[in-house]
């Protein structure tokens, strides 16, 4: 304890900030695997570590700690090449935007979207018609909407039956609801997923790319399975299979609907402020 409190004593303003760009740095790394497989992974690790320098510690185990302390310094170079698929998805999601800078995407309407979503997931699973149908949230996907065929329309049952079609020119790629709640592109090229631990082993191109694009961003994806006619959402490089009708509305509901918890942006409390502060302003010269 005293040596914990004549350490702190010495502590001058540039320790503190080199401990705060350290805090930062371990909390950004938490923050692009966070929800992935890796975190179990580290904290399996962390925790073998922790007891054998406990261990190493108490015992005064020469040799073991030498170990530990050279194993570590190749640990840290392990970790960009074992981790890469979450790391690049971190850092991708970084690029496309800061969680604080995103466009916030407007969720009234959205209630109808996942009933038009639903009505036509039914029939298209019914039919064994093959599906991916992409709603944008608040990561940029202009990318992915440029690699489709561009349609500005609302999103319609029928008209997504007849997009996913099969042998109809825009059935093959997925279709993209974009930020206002429209359809912005079909035929859309979604990156695939990276990632070794698939759900299934046997998962088909349609999957991978939808769980791919939850990976890559925050937008949500509905998959109509052509083989068996399966309903699924892929969501934050998750998979929540076999979804009927009943459950994909409420699943859909949480992560899409308007009554989803919405993240407060810069940009959204920026407007915000902005608004109020006009009508002050306004109010006060009237
Ligand atoms: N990168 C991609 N982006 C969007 N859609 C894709 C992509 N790659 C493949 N697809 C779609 O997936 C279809 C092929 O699906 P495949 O049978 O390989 O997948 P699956 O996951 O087994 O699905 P299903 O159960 O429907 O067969 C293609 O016809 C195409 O429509």
């Amino acid at each position: 304890m005293d040596q914990l409190i004549a350490i702190i004593n010495t502590l001058t303003p540039t320790d503190l900030l080199d401990i705060f760009f350290v805090t930062l740095l371990f909390y950004g790394a938490s923050f692009l695997f966070r929800g992935t497989q890796a975190v179990v992974l580290l904290r399996g690790v962390m925790t073998v570590v922790i007891v054998l320098i406990l261990v190493a510690g108490i015992f005064q185990l020469q040799a073991l700690t030498w170990l530990l302390t050279n194993g570590l310094a190749v640990f840290a170079v392990a970790i960009p090449v074992i981790f890469q698929p979450e790391l690049r998805r971190g850092l991708e999601q970084l690029g496309r935007g800061s969680r604080l800078l995103r466009r916030s995407s407007p969720v009234s309407g959205r209630d109808e979207i996942i009933a038009e979503i639903v009505r036509a997931s039914e029939k298209l699973s019914e039919r064994r018609h093959g599906a991916l149908i992409v709603l944008q949230k608040n990561t940029q996907l202009d990318d992915y909407i440029r690699t489709g065929t561009q349609i500005d329309s609302k999103v319609k049952a029928d008209l997504l039956l007849t997009i996913f079609w099969p042998k109809t020119e825009l059935h093959d790629g997925a279709v993209i609801v974009g930020y206002d709640g429209r359809i912005a592109s079909a035929a859309a090229v979604l990156p695939l997923t990276a990632s070794r631990n698939l759900p299934h082993p046997k998962m088909g191109m349609r999957h991978r790319a939808a769980l791919g694009m939850s990976e890559s961003s925050d937008a949500v994806c509905v998959v109509v399975s052509e083989e068996t006619g399966r309903i699924a959402i892929m969501n934050n490089g998750r998979m929540i299979p076999r979804l009927d009708p009943e459950r994909l509305r409420t699943v859909l509901g949480a992560l899409y609907g308007s009554n989803e918890p919405q993240r407060t942006t810069l940009r959204g409390w920026l407007a915000e402020r902005w608004a109020s502060l006009s009508q002050q302003l306004q109010e006060s010269r009237t």
